[in-house]
């Protein structure tokens, strides 16, 4: 990794009560990268992606987003940063009573970055960036199917142009055509615009198609890291368990950038 990382995990320690969920982690991603983060239940996928992004805080070690220290700087920095990256939770969380344009619209709004005369077109261009047709914006979220709402909730997570892109088992929920589109997208939003994807998932699809790293986490710390074919070949007994639920032939693996 050769410039500074887009994240920057060091020594995070995480508890609950008397249960350590993180145990002295460390993690750092680079720009461009396209990151699944898998692991058993409870091993804190989700917990450390709310630490990344400012929702929950470590109880020891260091966060360090966008070069930013997520626990420990200035509010003026975190609110600077904060606009730089976007994440999208498991269901989705669209505001039910606005359109789905409406929905895109609340970032732009928010940031005040937008001139008013450019929302409707940058609307228009997130929308078409997220895969749906340009009607999908006067839709209720309720109106629409579940991978369109993924899609909406993507649309909106990409309202300012993030740099970094969270989300937490994007395809869950979505039947195998859908989500293999869905996958697509993230490449595509990957390859194309240049943006960190960070993603926690247990579709085995999607790592093996479209993640170039995989980070598995167990034990508290992070157990395997690398590409889909160097953690398949990994010797841990979790990591052994979880991919010969489905074996593909060595020339199907992909090997990552
Ligand atoms: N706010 C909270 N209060 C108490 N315990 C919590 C809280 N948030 C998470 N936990 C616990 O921390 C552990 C890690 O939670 P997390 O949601 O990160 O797991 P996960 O790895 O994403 O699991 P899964 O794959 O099942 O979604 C779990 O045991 C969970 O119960």
């Amino acid at each position: 990794m050769s410039a500074a990382p887009v994240i920057d995990i060091r020594g995070v320690s995480t508890r609950f009560g008397r249960q350590v969920v993180h145990d002295g982690l460390d993690l750092k991603i680079g720009a461009g990268e396209l990151v699944a983060i898998i692991g058993g239940s409870g091993t804190g996928k989700s917990v450390l992606l709310r630490e990344i992004v400012g929702l929950h805080r470590p109880d020891a070690g260091t966060v360090k987003l966008l070069g930013v220290d997520v626990w420990h700087a200035p509010e003026a920095e975190l609110s600077a940063m904060r606009r730089r990256f976007g994440m999208m939770f498991q269901d989705g969380a669209l505001f039910s009573s606005l359109t789905v344009a409406a929905n895109v619209e609340v970032p732009l709004r928010e940031s005040g970055l937008a001139p008013e005369s450019m929302i409707a077109p940058l609307v228009a261009l997130r929308l078409a960036q997220a895969g749906l047709p340009a009607d999908a914006g006067e839709k209720m979220p309720s109106q629409l199917s579940g991978g369109m709402r993924k899609r909406a909730a993507i649309a909106r997570a990409l309202a300012l142009e993030p740099e970094v892109l969270f989300l937490d088992e994007p395809t869950s929920g979505l039947d195998p055509i859908t989500a293999r589109a869905f996958d697509g997208l993230l490449r595509g939003l990957c390859d194309d615009l240049g943006i960190t994807v960070v993603v926690v998932t247990h579709d085995l699809d999607t790592l093996l198609t479209i993640a170039k790293r995989i980070v598995v986490l167990g034990g508290g710390r992070v157990a395997g890291d690398g590409t889909p074919a160097q953690v398949m070949a990994s010797d841990d007994p979790w990591i052994r368990e979880y991919f010969s639920s489905r074996k593909m032939p060595a020339a199907e693996v992909p090997d990552g950038p």
